[in-house]
């Protein structure tokens, strides 16, 4: 296929972008009453709002008919029938086999994968079962009370996001802890206040090879054999999920503490997989059951609802409309949930290392842009740092406020606050203030005409600031897994409508190669590699200062 931008489709999108100009959502707002309404949607107890857009009808139709010249309903008919789609590592796509909970069977080459899922999933179940109950002892005989997760990327930000989201339905007497930063200072201050005949240590890496997480799992082995005084302890307080049996084994970790997934799952997917053990040891694992549900929920209505009724599919092409046409180069998440936190960090990874590609599928160059850079806060926290830019400055940032209405914490009028808070961002975000407005507000407290005429510009807002509201009801493992599942389908829809394969990760090697090279520089003490002028430098100072 040709580039994207060569259609008929994205030329008439540049078009209208262009009359638009000049045309504000207040404008929209008061010219149809039912505007809210008909642009918003319900899918799996997530509510969506996505009427605060600059966009009409005409918007939505045209970048509607991009998703179908892309072939976009065949391309996620495609991922949910498991053809092999990831093509520079001809692979499947199928984290939605991993929630399918209606058992439908997937074939990959043939081949029915729910077998497997159920029976790693069942196995996940009898672990937890085993850990809870207290029938997994540690070497010594001692209940698990601790566990730690050593994994990195796809292996840590998913089941620490969910973990953390998830917090009012940890459970008691089990606290889970993430080690995943090369920087010793992350296991040796988790460690320090461990009692490691009560530790229970996962080491998640889909390739077992990552360096830093092996790095982790030896250190973590060393203090572990070393406290309890026998290699013996290993199979009594090591776990593994991987997709790399062999190298499980040669770690030292009996493959039947292991935990497999597959190729056909990326690790910025996998928190579905058995990578989310952490998140069914802190909930149970009937809550992540749960989760799965949730996301199922979003899957099947992805897979099933008509482009123009897909909330995901929407958002995505609302997305490129953004990226492409209004070229606004970065995408703010800001969740009103403290337990939210690490979503924007979670999503990152999920946007950034899917659609920061610039070749198509084909291989060719793209003449567009693609993934946006994706950045966030809780609010209100945000409010009070970095808000400023998204209300005044000069950049066009479209940003998603996730809102729970009901909080896990009844405590005063907090949550009536954040709610407040939330919908006024929007509000302003949407209608601005006009100078007119700006300066009678200031004549009106009594400011002298002279002042009010000299700050009017700067208490000016232009508005027209594109946001996207998500309601739940609650945050709960279901709602948080649908959640999830629309932020994975709306990056695919992106990557279909852009022509690149957002389920590789190619960017990310030349840097491993590279510090594989100078980490035996380092160790050896002399810089022995052809180097640029700065980094042979940089490493000359390094073995300097440190010898
Ligand atoms: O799970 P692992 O194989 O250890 O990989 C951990 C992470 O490292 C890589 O560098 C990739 O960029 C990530 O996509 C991946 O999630």
């Amino acid at each position: 296929m040709s580039l994207v931008n060569q259609t008929p489709q994205w030329q008439a999108l540049a078009q209208h972008w262009e009359r638009l100009q000049g045309v504000h959502m207040r404008d929209l707002f008061a010219e149809d009453p039912q505007r809210a309404r008909r642009l918003s949607g319900e899918v799996a107890g997530l509510y969506v709002d996505y009427s605060k857009h600059r966009l009409t009808g005409e918007t939505l139709d045209l970048l509607l008919g991009l998703g179908a010249a892309v072939d976009l309903p065949g391309w996620i008919q495609r991922m949910f029938a498991g053809e092999r789609i990831n093509a520079t590592e001809h692979r499947a796509v199928l984290h939605v086999a991993l929630r399918n909970r209606s058992n439908r069977p997937i074939l990959v080459d043939g081949e029915d994968v729910m077998p497997q899922v159920n029976a790693v999933l069942e196995q996940m179940a009898e672990l937890v079962e085993r850990i809870h109950s207290g029938q997994w002892r540690g070497f010594s005989g001692e209940p698990i009370r601790d566990v730690v997760n050593i994994g990195i990327g796809g292996s840590n930000l998913g089941p620490k996001m969910v973990c953390e989201a998830l917090t009012p339905y940890h459970r008691e007497g089990l606290r889970v802890h993430f080690v995943s930063n090369v920087d010793a200072s992350h296991i040796a201050e988790t460690l320090k206040h461990l009692d490691p005949a009560q530790t229970l240590f996962i080491v998640a890496s889909k390739t077992f090879t990552t360096q830093e997480t092996m790095t982790n799992a030896h250190t973590a082995r060393r203090w572990l054999v070393e406290a309890l005084g026998d290699e013996a302890a290993v199979a009594h307080h090591f776990l593994a999920v991987s997709t790399n049996a062999e190298k499980v084994a040669a770690f030292g970790i009996d493959t039947d503490n292991m935990l497999v997934f597959w190729d056909w799952v990326g690790g910025r997917y996998s928190l579905w997989s058995a990578i989310g053990l952490p998140i069914a040891l802190a909930v149970g694992f009937e809550r992540f059951v749960e989760l799965l549900e949730g996301a199922h929920a979003m899957d099947e209505h992805f897979r099933c609802a008509p482009l123009g009724e897909s909330l995901p599919a929407l958002l995505g092409l609302i997305g490129v409309w953004y990226t492409d046409f209004a070229r606004a180069a970065t995408h703010a998440l800001l969740p009103y949930d403290q337990h939210l936190k690490y979503f924007p960090a979670y999503f990152q990874q999920g946007d950034m290392e899917s659609n920061g590609k610039h070749v198509t599928r084909e291989g060719e160059t793209v003449t567009y842009p693609t993934g946006p850079v994706v950045w966030g806060e809780p609010g209100t926290d945000g409010q009070h740092a970095f808000y400023q830019l998204i209300h005044q400055g000069t950049q066009l940032i479209p940003a998603d406020f996730i809102m729970p209405l009901t909080s896990h914490y009844d405590v005063g009028d907090h949550h009536l606050k954040l709610l407040a808070n939330c919908f006024a961002q929007t509000e302003a975000l949407m209608r601005g203030r006009t100078l007119e407005e700006a300066r009678q507000e200031m004549l009106a407290a009594g400011m002298e005409p002279a002042e009010a005429e000299a700050l009017a510009p700067h208490r000016q807002f232009d508005g027209n600031r594109p946001t996207t509201t998500i309601l739940v009801d609650q945050v709960t493992p279901q709602t948080l897994g649908a959640l999830i599942a629309l932020y994975e389908h709306k990056i695919f829809t992106q990557g279909i409508v852009w022509g690149i394969n957002s389920f590789d990760q190619w960017g990310v090697e030349l840097g491993k190669q590279l510090a594989g090279v100078i980490l035996e520089e380092l160790t050896d003490g002399a810089v022995t590699a052809r180097h640029d002028a700065s980094t042979a430098n940089l490493l000359e100072r390094t073995l300097q200062r440190r010898a």
